[in-house]
């Protein structure tokens, strides 16, 4: 089984190229989800998200706005809470690996924003980065509701320069021009790795 681990900084179109993939059949792992899911009611994120951060979850809810503002801007504050998050999504991970074994996959994408800032090179066996230019990443991410030019710039701030994430890659995916662009590159590539 083929793991193509896929990143991008926020905004570059990750979660455009997993639709993609998954209209390809190739079954995708999403990180953010997973984060979203471990910390909705019930999720096992949320009892230490409780100690860690008093105040973020009331009645058995986390309040993601209220975190957000704790965390913005407060690195010490972020790795905590990195530190209670990371590992839980990479359980996740070896699940969906290990189901994606059994359903005999040929090929699966890991959809991992911080794809190289936790290593994820070593679980991948490619690298697919998806990319634009800064102007065009800048006005994507600045048309989303609630998104102010602090919290873009606070994300972009903890995430490797697009630069870098490009020269690490084995393919990169402009996304910069149209979907239809991008998605034929995804499908030559698929076909290429299933070949
Ligand atoms: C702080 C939280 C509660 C804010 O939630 P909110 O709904 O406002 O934002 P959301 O999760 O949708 O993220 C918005 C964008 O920021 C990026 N992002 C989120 N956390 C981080 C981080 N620690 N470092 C870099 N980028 C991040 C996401 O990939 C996404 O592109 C949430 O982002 C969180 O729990 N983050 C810590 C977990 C984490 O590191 N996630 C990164 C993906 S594994
Ligand atoms: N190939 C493309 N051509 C044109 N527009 C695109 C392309 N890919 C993505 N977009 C647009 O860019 C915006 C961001 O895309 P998307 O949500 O896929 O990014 P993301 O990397 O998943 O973001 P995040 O890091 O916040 O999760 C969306 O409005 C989407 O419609």
């Amino acid at each position: 089984m083929i793991i193509l681990g896929l990143t991008g900084s926020i905004g570059m179109g990750k979660s455009t190229a997993t639709a993609s993939f998954r209209r390809l059949r190739v079954p995708v792992f999403d990180a953010d989800a997973a984060v979203h899911r471990l910390q909705q009611p019930g999720g096992r994120a949320l009892r230490p998200i409780a100690s860690a951060f008093p105040g973020s979850v009331v009645d058995g809810r986390l309040d993601r706005e209220a975190l957000r503002r704790v965390v913005l801007g407060n690195p010490e504050a972020l790795k905590r809470l990195e530190r209670i998050v990371h590992p839980l999504v990479r359980d996740e991970e070896r699940r969906f690996l290990a189901r994606a074994r059994r359903a005999g996959e040929r090929l699966v994408v890991l959809d991992v924003p911080l794809l190289f800032e936790t290593g994820g090179e070593k679980r991948a066996d490619r690298i697919v980065v998806v990319s634009a230019p800064a102007g065009v990443q800048r006005a994507r991410v600045l048309r989303r509701r609630g998104m102010t030019e602090e919290r873009f710039a606070a994300i972009r701030a903890r995430q490797m320069p697009d630069a870098e994430k490009r020269r690490r890659a084995d393919h990169v995916i402009p996304t910069g021009l149209s979907r239809r662009f991008a998605q034929a590159a995804i499908h030559r590539l698929v076909r290429r790795l299933t070949a």
